[in-house]
C-alpha cells in the first residue's frame, strides 16, 4: 500500500496515548511511535522525529493532553506547557498552541480538563488539516496560469526542506498546492532540495512525492540557483516556521539562498503559510530566535548501504568544528505572495490579514 496522506494523519490519538510517525526512520522504514507521557512527546520534538511548524504546534497540543491525564491543576499545567516550549524556539506554532491549550485548560473546572484536552488537542489538528486544504487550492491557482503557459512540458517547482502532511497534521503547506494541482491533472515536476544537514527535502520530501506518484528530481542544495539561472525553475514555494509583521519569513537554513537567486532570476518566491505561523508580536524577523543544533547534524550523515542497513558516517575531519544554525530569516522584500488559508497575500497586505482574523 502506497503510504501517503489520504491514509495517515502524522499524528493521532490512540486510546490514552498519542501516535505518531517517527520521521527519523524514513525514507527507510515507515515506524509509527506510541506515546504515553508528555516527556515522551518532549523528546519527540526535541529529537525531530515530529518536526515541521504546524506539526510540532499540535504535537504541543497532545503533549498537554498527555501531561494533565494524572494531574490537571494550574501549577502541572504551566510545567507541562514551559517543557513543551523549551524543546525548540524557532517555530511559533509551539507557543501558540501552548497558549491556547492552557487558556481553554484553564477555563474549565479541574474535574473536566483532563478528558476535555483531547478534543481540545484534536481541535487544533483538525483546524491545521482543513487551513492546508484551503492553501493547496489557493496555491493551485498560481499554477494553472504557469501550466497554461507552458503547455507543452511540466511546471517545475523548487521547494526547500519538507513543508509537506509530514510536517502538518495533514496536507502540508508548500507541498499542498502541488498535490492540489498533480491531483487536478496539471504535469508539475518538483526540484526537491535535499536541505543539508538534517535531509528534510531529500528523506521526507522525495519521499511524501514518490508515494503520492509525484513527479521529483532530489538535488543538492546548491544546485537551485544553477537550474534557476538556466530557465528549469517556474516557482519556488518553501514553508515557513514563523513569519513577522512586517512579512520577513522564517525558514529552514539555506531558505533565504533560494530567495536571493529567485530574486535575481526575477522566478515568483512563494511561502505557504497557515495563519498560526504568523507572529503577529514580532515586527521583522531579526527578533525571531535561530535554533543552533547540534554541530554533530554537518559532522555526521545517516543512510542506508547497499546491504540494506543504516548507516551514519561521519564527513568532516575530527579535528574540524561545525556550525548547524537550523533556520534563515528571508526578508520580506525577496517574499512574493504569502498562501495563506485566507487566501494569497503580499507582505504589505499582512496587516490587513490580521484585521480580518
Ligand atoms: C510546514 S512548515 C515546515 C517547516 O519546518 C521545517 O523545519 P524542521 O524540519 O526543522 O521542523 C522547515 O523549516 C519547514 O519549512
Amino acid at each position: 500500500m502506497k503510504i501517503n496522506h489520504q491514509h495517515y494523519r502524522s499524528i493521532w490519538r490512540d486510546a490514552q496515548s498519542v501516535r505518531i510517525i517517527d520521521q527519523t526512520r524514513l525514507p527507510f522504514a515507515f515506524a509509527v511511535e506510541r506515546l504515553h507521557t508528555h516527556e515522551q512527546m518532549c523528546h519527540a520534538i526535541r529529537s525531530m522525529q515530529v518536526r515541521g511548524a504546524p506539526l510540532i504546534g499540535a504535537a504541543a497540543a497532545y503533549g498537554m493532553v498527555l501531561g494533565c491525564q494524572q494531574q490537571a491543576d494550574e501549577q502541572t499545567l504551566q510545567n507541562v506547557a514551559a517543557q513543551l516550549l523549551a524543546t525548540r524556539p524557532t517555530a511559533v506554532n509551539l507557543a501558540w498552541a501552548l497558549q491556547r491549550m492552557l487558556q481553554q485548560l484553564l477555563a474549565l473546572p479541574l474535574e473536566q480538563r483532563a478528558q476535555v484536552a483531547w478534543a481540545l488537542a484534536l481541535a487544533i489538528a483538525d483546524e491545521d488539516v482543513a487551513q492546508n486544504q484551503a492553501i493547496g487550492q489557493h496555491g493551485l491557482a498560481l499554477i494553472q496560469p504557469l501550466a497554461t503557459a507552458h503547455p507543452q512540458r511540466a511546471v517545475n517547482i523548487l521547494t526547500h526542506c519538507n513543508a509537506g502532511w509530514l510536517a502538518t497534521v495533514d496536507g502540508g503547506t508548500a507541498l499542498a498546492p502541488i498535490y492540489a494541482a498533480h491531483d487536478a491533472g496539471l504535469s508539475v515536476h518538483v526540484w526537491v532540495d535535499e536541505t543539508r544537514p538534517r535531509n528534510q527535502g531529500a528523506s521526507l520530501t522525495a519521499w511524501e512525492l514518490a508515494q503520492h506518484g509525484v513527479p521529483h528530481t532530489v538535488i543538492s542544495d546548491n544546485a537551485g540557483g544553477h537550474l534557476m539561472q538556466h530557465g528549469q525553475v517556474d516557482m519556488v514555494i518553501v514553508g515557513a516556521d514563523r513569519v513577522t509583521r512586517n512579512g520577513d519569513v522564517c525558514n529552514k537554513i539555506g531558505t533565504y539562498l533560494k530567495a536571493l537567486a529567485a530574486h535575481d532570476q526575477h522566478i515568483p518566491f512563494y511561502t505557504a503559510v497557515p495563519t498560526p505561523t504568523i507572529d503577529w508580536q514580532l515586527a521583522e524577523g531579526a527578533g525571531i530566535a535561530i535554533e543552533m543544533r547540534d554541530a554533530d547534524e554537518v559532522a555526521y550523515m545517516q543512510g542506508q548501504d547497499d546491504q540494506g542497513q543504516l548507516q551514519r558516517l561521519r564527513v568532516i575531519p575530527h579535528e574540524s568544528p561545525a556550525l548547524n544554525p537550523a533556520f534563515d530569516v528571508t526578508p520580506a522584500r525577496l517574499v512574493s505572495g504569502l498562501i495563506t488559508e485566507r487566501g494569497i497575500v503580499t507582505p504589505q497586505q499582512l496587516p490587513t490579514l490580521e484585521a480580518s482574523l
